[in-house]
């Protein structure tokens, strides 16, 4: 499978949500939330701001401490962008529940390395509805909301390519939510290692940021996750869209 590079950087405001709220984490550790509030304007702001997706996150599921699967069932209902929907989708029922809301695709993590062979046959089954989650520490891969190890970066990559997987969203755990600016490098050699498009997420904080992302397009970057800087008011989602539209 080879796939057509984007002509221009896609950008998906995060809405991270734990019991109930909308939240910022600093490096996905639990307990370290901030709380911006109510999921459903959360995502409904983003997009009467010109949001072309939203990458919406059930924490508390990726935990596996509860679920607000109801809740964002809502949110993707009452949206009229495609929603990338993510956290703790690890079995038939939670995928099919998720799928089922309408979302445009879902995220895997920790059952890609926890059931090799359930993900396999979920990719199989759903084609680009599937995205897979490689949330790293270096070069290796950290599943179970980002709290176990789970393999070789590039192990698993290559796996997932062979069986056909249709895009990755990729993760410097150290990064996320810290404003301290994306792994480039990271994002680099993971396009080097696969022709599928890549989901940029985790540190961003400048509308520099992005254009430096922007600029790994051509590579295969397809899309950049932005949760904190927005929340923060580094930048705003217009100024965002503008740095990245040349
Ligand atoms: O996406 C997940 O499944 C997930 C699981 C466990 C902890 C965090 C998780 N996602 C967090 C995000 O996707 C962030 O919203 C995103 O990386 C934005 O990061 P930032 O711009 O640094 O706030």
């Amino acid at each position: 499978m080879s796939e057509t590079p984007a002509s221009r950087l896609e950008l998906l405001p995060a809405v991270d949500v734990v019991n109930g709220q909308a939240v910022r984490l600093v490096q996905g550790e639990a307990g370290s939330e901030t709380s911006y509030g109510d999921p459903l304007t959360a995502a409904l702001a983003w997009q009467s701001a010109g949001a072309e997706w939203i990458h919406l996150v059930d924490l508390d599921a990726a935990f596996g401490r509860g679920s607000n699967s109801a809740l964002l069932a809502e949110v993707v209902g009452k949206l009229d962008i495609p929603v990338e929907l993510t956290g703790g989708l690890r079995d038939d029922a939670t995928l099919e529940a998720a799928l089922a809301t309408g979302c445009r695709r879902v995220n895997l993590g920790t059952a890609v390395l926890e059931h090799p062979e359930w993900a396999r046959e979920a990719i199989g089954r759903h084609g680009d509805r599937i995205a897979v989650g490689l949330d790293v520490r270096g070069t290796t891969l950290a599943g179970r909301g980002w709290t176990r190890e789970g393999g070789d970066l590039f192990e698993v990559l290559a796996r997932l390519d062979a069986e056909g997987c249709a895009r990755y969203v990729v993760t410097d755990v150290n990064k996320d939510g810290t404003l301290t600016g994306p792994n480039l490098q990271l994002l680099r050699d993971v396009c080097a290692a696969t022709d599928r498009p890549v989901v940029a997420s985790g540190g961003v904080s400048s509308l520099d940021d992005l254009r430096a992302i922007a600029e790994l397009v051509p590579m295969g970057v397809e899309g950049a996750i932005v949760g904190k800087a927005l929340y923060a008011n580094a930048f705003t989602l217009e100024e965002a869209l503008e740095a990245v539209s040349r």
